[in-house]
């Protein structure tokens, strides 16, 4: 008899039921795929010869269908720090195909912005699109009728969720998510911010804070904070989609080889198994799975937006209701950087993953009953992978390592999860609570309105901002400027706070997974192109917004005012070629997705 908690049931089987009719529709899709599709015997010699004609040594074995041909579609390139290690995977992933009679071939590769490259740049306006530019550029790999599998190599924050999008397009065959690992620990990151705010101030050169930015980023693997980044690799834990215990193991140790080699054997051994397909691993369970493991761990609130967007792909309506339902229930079992001060290195070492799938599963928070890569039960992903010599193991985690970072669901950090719903005259927003300190949940105070995050930073450093103030930075959502992330207001709006006064940020537009410390309502739904609420505000109209009463308003009448419009240049770094996006994005709460909306979905 399943333990699952009262709360993540109800909300499961409300998911299920707003999804009926989707999900029923992708299924059906999924099994005329299988029966459509065509494999290798079907195509014509024309369509086959083309398909492995550079396939070298593997040309019998694919023309004579000796076995499953298994896709790679990359995400890799050398900016992305966790992709760099990409590189090299795909020689010695055939290589390990080859080990159990079945190929591989590299069919496609996708782009994949560094955000922390694009940060307060005009490229992040490229950045929440991009991930439909994956969806797309996984769908164009995989058209081609040549595979019984898919590997998903990607890692970092729209990249795992364009694949997976992506990847559900095609869920009548198995995939396996591949990731490349954290960089080893740098300076802590709370030197970093220390340093960041004394560049804000004018206290540090840009030569002592370049320093400190490479001395916290310095080689190939992802960033240790915990961001959008290492969020997608615990959902993909909590989802069962990776080999169990792949998430935090760094770049270019052995367990890491043996841990990629032990996919290419699995892809192979559930090629072509219904049982085994994505459609089938993707189902509402595993999406409350990721948002069970979003809230107990404090991740990214870049996932408000995404997660929706992955559900509907596979045919699941998921909302901010769902997730603030869930977040009444769900405990936060984790502190890492910037909830805490350790980073993901420090996690792995304290249990990791194993820990907190398992103490999650024990208080009947999250489905045990889900369809994984690994096998039928979540349970196999609350152990470590280890190697035993050179045999890859599986062990229980015990205790944890650290408890002022990891701790049982039984005695956690905060009842409830990190995410809040605020909402009231403003709109909808997110409100990460779990990185900013309980007494600043609530703040209440004029605010001062920006179109701009430059804006803002130039006020600063005017002075104009040294009181307790609520910065609105609006016209910055999907419709009007791609919806960027801010996470440059950190540092400004963190000095200010450290001043000793009540800060807080209302934005619709989105922050950084890294972001933290400074009260924020973020992804403001309607956004202020087209008339939402952000746009009626003005320079010193009191506003309040509250992650215990869930409240996000002004006393100002905004009724009897007409909305600013604010029209914003959008050409440059290629955003003119982003304008399709732009122009039928849906809401935030929905996924901010053109490409969802016009297909229907
Ligand atoms: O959502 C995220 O996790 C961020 O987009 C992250 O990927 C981005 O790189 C940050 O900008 C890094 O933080 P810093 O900019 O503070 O280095
Ligand atoms: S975690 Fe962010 S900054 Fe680091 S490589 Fe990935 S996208 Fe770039």
């Amino acid at each position: 008899m399943s333990n699952i908690n009262d709360t993540v049931h109800r909300v499961t089987q409300r998911i299920v039921a707003n999804s009926r009719d989707s999900r029923r529709r992708y299924l059906d899709l999924m099994d005329r795929e299988r029966d459509r599709q065509p494999d290798r015997n079907s195509l014509s010699c024309s369509n086959l010869a083309h398909g492995f004609a550079a396939a070298l040594e593997d040309q019998q074995a694919i023309k004579t269908n000796r076995g499953p041909n298994l896709a790679i579609v990359t995400a890799y390139n050398d900016m992305l720090s966790a992709h760099q290690p990409y590189g090299t995977y795909p020689p010695q992933m055939k290589v390990w195909a080859r080990e159990v009679g079945a190929t591989a071939q590299v069919a496609g590769g996708t782009p994949a912005m560094c955000d922390g490259v694009t940060q307060g740049q005009d490229g992040m306006e490229l950045s929440l699109f991009s991930r439909d530019v994956i969806a797309l550029s996984t769908t164009v790999a995989m058209s081609h009728a040549m595979y019984d599998g898919m590997f998903l190599l990607g890692i970092c924050d729209k990249i795992v969720p364009g694949l997976f999008m992506g990847a559900a397009r095609f869920g009548h065959l198995p995939a396996i998510f591949i990731p490349s690992g954290p960089m080893p620990t740098g300076i802590a990151n709370k030197q970093k911010q220390k340093v960041r705010q004394l560049y804000a101030e004018g206290k540090a050169t840009r030569a002592e804070l370049l320093d400190s930015e490479s001395a916290s980023y310095h080689s190939p693997g992802t960033c240790t904070f915990y961001g959008t980044a290492n969020s997608n690799q615990m959902m993909m834990e909590m989802m069962g989609l990776h080999i169990p215990g792949s998430a935090f193991v760094q770049p270019g140790t052995p367990l890491r080889q043996a841990l990629t080699r032990a996919a290419v054997h699995r892809l192979a051994q559930i090629a072509d198994d219904p049982a085994h397909s994505f459609a089938r691993c993707i189902d509402e369970k595993a999406i409350v799975n990721a948002a069970v493991g979003l809230l107990a761990t404090g991740g990214s609130t870049n996932h408000a937006i995404h997660l929706p967007a992955m559900a509907r792909a596979a045919g699941i309506a998921f909302d901010w209701n769902d997730l603030a339902e869930l977040s009444g229930v769900v405990p936060l079992v984790t502190r890492v950087y910037p909830n805490g001060s350790g980073d993901v290195n420090h996690f792995q070492d304290a249990g990791g993953m194993g820990y907190v799938v398992g103490t999650l599963l024990s208080e009947g928070l999250a489905h045990r009953d889900i369809v994984t890569v690994g096998g039928d039960d979540l349970s196999i992903y609350a152990q470590e992978p280890w190697l035993d010599g050179d045999v890859l193991e599986w062990r229980d985690v015990g205790e944890s390592g650290d408890p002022e970072m990891l701790r049982p669901a039984s005695d956690p950090f905060q009842a409830d999860g990190g995410m809040r719903l605020v909402e009231g005259n403003l709109g909808r927003a997110c409100f990460k609570t779990s990185a900013v300190e309980p007494e600043r949940w609530t703040v209440e105070a004029p605010c001062r309105v920006f179109e701009t995050q430059a804006a803002v930073a130039d006020a600063f450093s005017k002075g104009e901002l040294d009181r307790d103030v609520v910065v609105v930075v609006r016209f910055q959502g999907p419709r009007a400027n791609g919806m960027p992330e801010l996470h440059k207001l950190t540092p400004p709006l963190g000095v200010l706070q450290d001043r000793g006064y009540r800060v807080a940020l209302v934005t619709d537009g989105r922050m950084s997974g890294a972001s933290g410390k400074v009260p924020a309502a973020i992804h403001c739904t309607p956004e202020a192109l087209g008339g939402g609420p952000l746009a009626r505000l003005r320079d010193g109209d009191i506003v309040r917004l509250c992650a215990r009463t869930g409240e996000l308003s002004t006393t100002a009448d905004l009724d009897v005012r007409e909305p600013v419009v604010v029209t914003e240049d959008e050409n440059g770094m290629g955003r003119e070629f982003f304008a399709m996006f732009r122009a039928n994005a849906d809401s935030a709460e929905k996924g901010a997705s053109s490409m969802l909306a016009l297909a229907g979905l």
